[in-house]
């Protein structure tokens, strides 16, 4: 169980993250959908623990999430331009795992042996997500994971996470795709201006659309100007 209380998170003086609690079990696929600069990605790192928590607390099974318990699938990814895959995954695991790198760079069409400067942006993503899917931990955050990937890839990955969840791990993913988030999650957190509006339950995803329409204010102002 991932336990999140009392979250709160400012840039400066920019409060983006207000109070902000949620629980995902083991096992369970957590959605996060909301507008752009709603504090998806910001939740996210401080989840992640790439942002410094300076208000609540994060809990694991009942402690204090350490790092070394989550692996997080960045938005944007940074790389050494000039290793290869093989090399920029070795960074994330021991040796006697290389058959399983090169089985999972075959299937999704990794050159391990190229180096990353002359990947495709999509060829990164599978890149990064592999490196994320070698640490193996029990908490796995997808933001925008589907991005860039091509259909196939995005097939793919739809299996890998649904694989994940069935191995028990606990997911937190985010996606614009209203689609995509009701195909694949248990539950749906609606974050609004750094708040949580409402976490719709899976027997109410059919609603998603409509409630969120009825939130957004611009159509009048599309007609004014078309
Ligand atoms: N490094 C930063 N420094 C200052 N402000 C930031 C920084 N990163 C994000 N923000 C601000 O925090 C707010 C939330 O941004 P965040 O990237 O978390 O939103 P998001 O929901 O992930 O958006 P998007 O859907 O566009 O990716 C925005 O107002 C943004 O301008």
């Amino acid at each position: 169980m991932l336990n999140i209380n009392h979250l709160s998170f400012s840039y400066e003086e920019n409060l983006v993250i207000e109070n902000v609690s949620f629980e995902v079990k083991n096992g369970e696929i957590l959605g996060i959908l909301g507008l752009n600069g709603a504090g998806k990605s910001t939740l996210l790192n401080l989840v992640a623990g790439f942002l410094p928590l300076a208000h609540g607390t994060i809990q694991f099974q009942y402690a204090p999430l350490s790092q070394q318990s989550i692996a997080m699938l960045e938005t944007h990814n940074y790389f050494y331009p000039h290793l290869t895959a093989q090399e920029y995954l070795h960074i994330f695991i021991k040796k006697e795992k290389l058959v399983d790198i090169q089985a999972w760079a075959a299937m999704l069409d990794i050159p391990l042996n190229q180096e990353i400067e002359n990947f495709s942006t999509g060829m990164k993503k599978k890149l990064a997500l592999l490196s994320i899917l070698i640490l193996d931990r029990p908490v796995m955050i997808f933001d925008e994971p589907f991005n860039g990937l091509d259909l196939e890839s995005s097939f793919l990955l739809k299996e890998i996470i649904l694989k994940l969840k069935a191995k028990g791990k606990i997911i937190l993913l985010t996606s614009h795709v209203l689609e995509t988030l009701t195909g694949i999650c248990d539950r749906i957190l609606w974050l609004k201006r750094g708040n949580v509006e409402r976490i719709f339950e899976h027997d109410s995803f059919g609603n998603i659309e409509k409630i969120l329409k009825e939130d957004w204010t611009k159509l009048d102002t599309l007609h004014h100007l078309l």
